[in-house]
């Protein structure tokens, strides 16, 4: 942001690159339901009236009047104008520049990348990304070619305005009669010509005012007000009246709201322009008493892996807002969830840190925990196709609750799901894993690795496959860390399948004849191998979980996976990789051949290349790098080269 001209107090700054492009997008208007933009305005008014009140609250020396807050629209026709005013918390200069002129928000980039992309080709896939987004005081230019807003922050002696058309740049001034300007907000949009084909209606119609309010805003708490007039005995009066019934949504009874009325309040809080997925209600009665309206999300937001990611549940207190993010409310793997928690009982100053000590907070927190779980489960058995949204959008955030949240371990495994062997798309269940699974089988295998096709296709996988047992396939860098920690569901242990010894089946005499045999005409070249190679690997054993490939590596029990010592190490800490245990295919031809060699005593120098390679090809079957690529690739091209 650069000021470019500078008069006494005027300044033309230019808007940050990013708001810029997000602007153009709502210039150019790629959302089709342009009435939104009033819900926008409404709801920044009704932020700034909270904020206000829970100021004057906490602030004894903050000389404002609160007894009368609102919203009012007003409108001039003649002018073609309509001003969203409240006399809430208003802004500083500074203020304006940084809240209005850039977006901070994580994501941003990304998000206009895509939305470029999606512009190209399909304008309701961009309407649904910035549905993610929410794009708040810019949709104004979804509807007005020019917006002008005054502001004054409270307990403050300077007034601003603000003033743009949405291309690249906007004015600020400090007005010269700041003090007969009142404290608070008004937006004024001068309003592009109206076209009903385009859904852009007649923003200075009083109906059109109503219904949108209704509609949109109706459980805003603070009076929203629209001046009407009257004609009666020819006399023309005009008065404020009320358009919306300020019902707290979530202190009515549920069989009394509307689904409509459900969404619009989360669209309200959320900022979200798509539907959520599913409303949970809460009411909890006796010496701790509150109600909670909690919304799923029907998409995961661009900033839902960003450290910065906000928790979406609002804490109010007897009706009165008190804080956003309430992280005491909801634990971090939630933080999808949005809604709004209303407790009778604190005081309101409380702050974050009281509340992360509160016992009844916790409680709360734990009943909120269960109440999210449980209606997760409940849209698994009641509606399977909105599930597996829910699944694909935040599967991943609740399995970090699997490390987080060791209570309700249990009640996350229930509603998890895996991809896995069993079918090429379709994800399943533990409970259905189970139940396909023989009755004998003690283990759920499962083998983590960075994409699907890696993890079939490693040699891990082979016996598996020959025998037909299921293998969870585990893509997502938390499925590293759960698993180790999580150890069993149901009684049955998780076991990787890339670790420890296999027993698939119990062998029978012919197989361990042969597995007897097989040790002792291995021996020597195992001896050889661990010796050749020691310095990647800590022993060298017979293996019965290939059948195709030559050899594989494998962990001990107790190790932790390569994978996530890569992780540890990334985040700083210093974690020795263990030395994995190389497994050889006695019925491969390459291994039969190198212990042939070997017994005849063959050349020392080609065999150890042998062995390298043997070592390499095990690391490319289950996705892992080479430690030395140029080595090996000269290795293979001078057996191949003498070959030909
Ligand atoms: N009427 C208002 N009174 C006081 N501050 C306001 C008002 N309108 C906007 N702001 C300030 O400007 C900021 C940016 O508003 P904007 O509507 O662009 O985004 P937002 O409300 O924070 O989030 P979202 O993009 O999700 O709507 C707000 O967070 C608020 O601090």
């Amino acid at each position: 942001m650069t000021a470019q001209t500078q008069t006494t107090q005027t300044e033309t700054y230019e808007f940050q690159a990013e708001a810029r492009q997000l602007l153009q997008l709502m210039v150019h208007s790629i959302y089709s339901n342009k009435d939104v933009f009033l819900r926008e305005l409404i709801s920044n008014a009704s932020d700034a009236l909270d904020k206000l009140r829970l100021e004057a609250f906490r602030n004894k020396d903050l000389e404002v009047e609160i007894d009368d807050l609102h919203i009012d629209l007003e409108v001039d026709r003649a002018a073609r104008t309509l001003t969203v005013r409240d006399n809430g918390i208003g802004m500083s200069r500074d203020e304006v520049v940084g809240l209005i002129g850039t977006i901070a928000k994580s994501g941003t980039a990304e998000l206009i990348q895509k939305l470029r992309e999606a512009k190209n080709t399909d304008g309701a896939a961009s309407a649904d990304l910035i549905g993610q987004f929410g794009v708040g005081f810019y949709s104004a230019f979804m509807v007005a070619d020019t917006v002008t807003l005054v502001t004054k922050k409270a307990g403050q002696a300077e007034a601003t305005r603000w003033s743009s058309d949405g291309a690249g740049t906007y004015t600020v001034e400090t007005i010269a009669d700041s003090e007969s300007v009142p404290h608070g907000t008004a937006v004024t949009l001068h309003l592009k010509p109206e076209d009903t084909e385009d859904q852009l209606h007649d923003y200075t119609d009083e109906r059109t005012l109503r219904d949108i309010v209704r509609r949109y805003s109706d459980f805003v708490t603070w009076p929203i007000r629209l001046e009407t007039e009257k004609t009666e005995d020819g006399k023309t009066t005009r008065r404020w009246e009320t358009i919306n019934s300020r019902k707290a949504l979530w202190a009515r009874p549920k069989d009394e709201v509307s689904e409509e009325e459900y969404r619009e309040f989360y669209k309200h809080i959320s900022h979200d322009w798509l539907d959520p997925l599913r409303t949970i209600t809460v009411k909890a009665e006796g010496t701790f008493e509150y109600q909670a309206l909690l919304f799923l999300p029907s998409r995961a937001p661009m900033d839902l892996y960003y450290r910065d990611a906000k928790r979406g549940v609002q804490l109010y207190v007897k009706r009165v807002f008190i804080m956003d993010n309430c992280e005491a409310l909801i634990p971090d793997y939630l933080r999808f969830v949005k809604g709004v928690v209303d407790a009778q009982d604190l005081s309101l100053n409380v702050s974050r840190e009281i509340l992360q000590q509160d016992r009844h907070i916790q409680l709360m927190r734990r009943r909120l925990v269960k109440k999210v779980l449980g209606s997760i489960k409940e849209m698994m058995a009641d509606d399977r196709g909105r599930y597996d949204t829910f699944w694909r959008e935040f599967g991943r955030v609740v399995k970090e609750g699997l490390v987080e949240d060791p209570d309700n371990r249990k009640a996350i495994l229930d509603i998890a799901s895996f991809a896995s062997t069993h079918h090429s798309e379709d994800l399943t269940t533990l409970r259905d894993y189970l139940d396909r699974a023989k009755d004998d089988q003690e283990h759920i295998y499962y083998l983590t690795g960075a994409s699907r096709s890696v993890i079939e296709n490693s040699p891990h996988m082979e016996a598996f496959r020959a025998k037909g047992l299921e293998v969870l396939i585990l893509t997502d860098p938390i499925d590293e860390f759960w698993v180790e920690q999580v150890g069993e569901y149901e009684g049955k242990t998780f076991k990787s399948i890339a670790k420890g010894e296999v027993d698939l089946d119990g062998t029978d005499d012919d197989a361990a004849e042969q597995e007897k045999a097989d040790e002792e005409s291995f021996a020597a070249l195992r001896e050889w191998l661990g010796k050749t190679l020691s310095e990647h690997v800590k022993e060298v054993r017979l293996s019965n979980r290939l059948t195709t490939s030559p050899a594989c590596l494998v962990g001990d029990t107790h190790d932790l996976p390569p994978a996530l010592v890569k992780m540890y190490q990334q985040a700083g800490q210093e974690v020795p990789m263990a030395k994995r245990i190389l497994e050889l295919n006695p019925k491969h031809a390459l291994v039969t051949g190198l212990r042939d060699a070997h017994a005849s005593g063959g050349d020392t120098e080609a065999l150890t290349e042998t062995a390298e390679l043997l070592y390499g090809m095990a690391l490319l079957a289950e996705g892992s790098e080479l430690p030395d690529p140029q080595r090996f690739t000269t290795l293979l091209s001078n057996r191949l080269a003498a070959s030909l």
